[in-house]
């Protein structure tokens, strides 16, 4: 893509502009790290850094303007051009879109929105467009696709650079749809502006991300704007559909905030599709899916209740899209795993292993709610919280643990710029309280290091007892204050079964 330099910043009329306009602008950047030769640097005052202290930096590289919010010594800027403007971060997400040609006015857009399912909801969605011989690509926590192409993410929603430039080439290769995680991150900061969504879902609402958000309330809030933003006046196109979730005590709320067609999805409430003979195995389960079309029964190769609702969030839609409810159900029937969520590690012995990404209360519930459904004998719980993250769901989730499980091994996970153990502490203030309670858990373990928590699980596993390793699902690392380390909780379980020799 290349730009005018006067063509975006004629869409800043009110910024100030000291230099020339007549330039080519061929990338915008936000990292001096990623400027090229005739970049526009745009400056964003962070949580950790001012790109407004990067500018000499992104100009020996070959910036050839910035847009920045304060003022900035003249010194070295002699051969670029200034803009600035009272907040960078807006600017920056009027004139990205246009930079790119609004790839997000070409596609059909569906964003995923809630605390919990979304990975999921969203691999359910794209396979089921893909079955209908759609073309589309996907966006979010594990990685981005474009058609088979695949390529690494750093966040589950990106920047409003990187997005956009996605979209873009999503466009390029021919893709009909964009189908993307929209996370509360991305909702705050303005990451989804340019793209406007033909489709939003609202997965659930639990406690994560009290730390960003501050309050639950505000955390609701910040995803509501996915719902209104269906709603705008200056919207380029018709034929709006809000999937929501009814069974979530805020779904009514977010319908509300859409304005235009809904089709809801329940188990418990009256819903336009609901889900019922259900049944759930460690390896599928089944149940049958009740809309407008009557009765889908389904079997599947994925479990738990957590996952009848995704199933009914992608049902919804592919049914918004007009899909086939026949092909929607040869989808989902079809549809295999997503990597890390309810993973089963199977290495020849005699108890189940299970790998998933619950990282929130509510997820940890849930998915041992499911083992629990199923489990003859003992659940041996390994799981952490992050740090940097929501300390608040640290003692809830130690908690669950010990409501649910019979042993449970806290460890860490992406301990980050935290202490482990500190971490750990306030996970075990949940844990205590459990066991003072007299629930299930007879005893727990902490063990800071993960691949030693997994190797005790394991040894203290008995046949037909379920061990659930949570919180990494598919990560391939570990984050550590100094360095990130090669780590893969399903990988790490297969090492130690094959060590110990273990058969069933
Ligand atoms: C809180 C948050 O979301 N922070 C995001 C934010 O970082 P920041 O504003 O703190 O950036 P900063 O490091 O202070 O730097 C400020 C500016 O200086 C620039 N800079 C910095 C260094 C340098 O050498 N040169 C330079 O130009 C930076 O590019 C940036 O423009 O902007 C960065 C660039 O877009 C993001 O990568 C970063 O996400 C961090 C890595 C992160 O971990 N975010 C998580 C919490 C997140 O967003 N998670 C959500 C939800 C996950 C879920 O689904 O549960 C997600 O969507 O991933
Ligand atoms: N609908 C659901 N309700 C509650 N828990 C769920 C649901 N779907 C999945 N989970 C649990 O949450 C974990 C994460 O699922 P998934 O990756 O689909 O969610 P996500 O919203 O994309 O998470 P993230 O916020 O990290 O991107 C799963 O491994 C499972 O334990
Ligand atoms: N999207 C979530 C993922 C958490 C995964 C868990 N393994 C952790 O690192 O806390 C977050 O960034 O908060
Ligand atoms: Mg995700």
């Amino acid at each position: 893509m290349i730009k005018g330099l006067k063509q975006l910043t004629d869409l800043l009329p009110a910024a100030a502009i000291q230099g020339r306009l007549e330039r080519e602008i061929r990338a915008v950047a936000h990292d001096s790290r990623q400027v090229v030769p005739g970049t526009l640097f745009v400056c964003l005052s962070g949580v950790h850094a001012d790109g407004h202290d990067f500018i000499t930096a992104a100009v020996q590289q070959g910036a050839a303007a910035v847009l920045v919010e304060k003022d900035v010594p003249a010194a070295g800027c002699e051969d670029i051009t200034i803009i600035k403007v009272a907040d960078t971060r807006k600017a920056m997400q009027v004139i990205v879109p246009y930079f790119f040609d609004y790839p997000g006015h070409k596609l059909r857009m569906i964003g995923v929105t809630g605390t919990n399912g979304k990975t999921t909801t969203t691999y359910l969605i794209r396979s089921i467009l893909r079955q209908a011989g759609h073309k589309a690509g996907l966006i979010g926590t594990i990685q981005t696709m474009i058609g088979d192409q695949i390529l690494p993410v750093k966040n589950t929603t990106p920047d409003v650079i990187e997005l956009q430039s996605i979209l873009a080439e999503m466009v390029a290769n021919g893709m009909e749809y964009a189908i993307m995680e929209v996370s509360s991150h991305a909702l705050a900061l303005g990451r989804i502006a340019g793209c406007e969504f033909d489709v939003a879902v609202f997965t659930n609402m639990t406690q994560d991300h009290l730390d960003f958000h501050q309050t639950f309330a505000n955390y609701i809030e910040t995803k509501a704007e996915l719902f209104r933003s269906l709603n705008r006046p200056d919207s380029k196109k018709q034929g709006k559909t809000a999937i929501i979730n009814f069974d979530d005590p805020v779904g009514k709320a977010m319908a509300a905030h859409a304005g235009c067609p809904v089709i809801s999805y329940g188990i418990n409430s009256t819903a336009v599709l609901t889900a019922d003979s259900l049944a759930v195995a460690a390896a599928g389960s089944s149940f049958s899916i009740k809309g407008p079309f009557g009765a889908m029964p389904l079997t599947l190769n994925i479990t738990g209740m957590f996952n009848v609702y995704n199933v009914l969030a992608a049902a919804g839609a592919a049914l918004a899209e007009k899909i086939d409810p026949a092909i929607i159900r040869q989808a989902l029937e079809g549809f295999s795993s997503v990597p890390g969520r309810f993973e089963l590690v199977q290495a020849g012995q005699p108890f189940t292993v299970i790998v998933d990404y619950a990282h929130t209360p509510d997820g940890l519930e849930n998915v041992l709610k499911t083992a629990k459904q199923f489990a003859t004998a003992k659940i041996i719980v390994v799981f952490g919280c992050g740090g940097d993250r929501d300390r608040t769901k640290r003692p809830l989730m130690g908690k669950l643990a010990a409501v649910y499980g019979d042993i449970v091994l806290a460890t860490s996970d992406n301990p980050r710029s935290e202490e482990p153990g500190k971490i750990l502490e306030d996970i075990e203030v949940g844990l205590k309280d459990a066991l003072a309670a007299g629930h299930s858990a007879k005893s727990y373990q902490i063990i800071i290091d993960r691949r030693q928590a997994i190797t005790q699980a394991i040894q203290l596993a008995g046949p037909q007892d379920v061990v659930l390793i949570a919180g990494k699902g598919h990560e391939t690392y570990q984050i550590l204050k100094d360095r990130t380390i090669d780590f893969d909780d399903r990988q790490v379980a297969r090492e130690v079964i094959r060590e110990m020799k273990i058969n069933a």
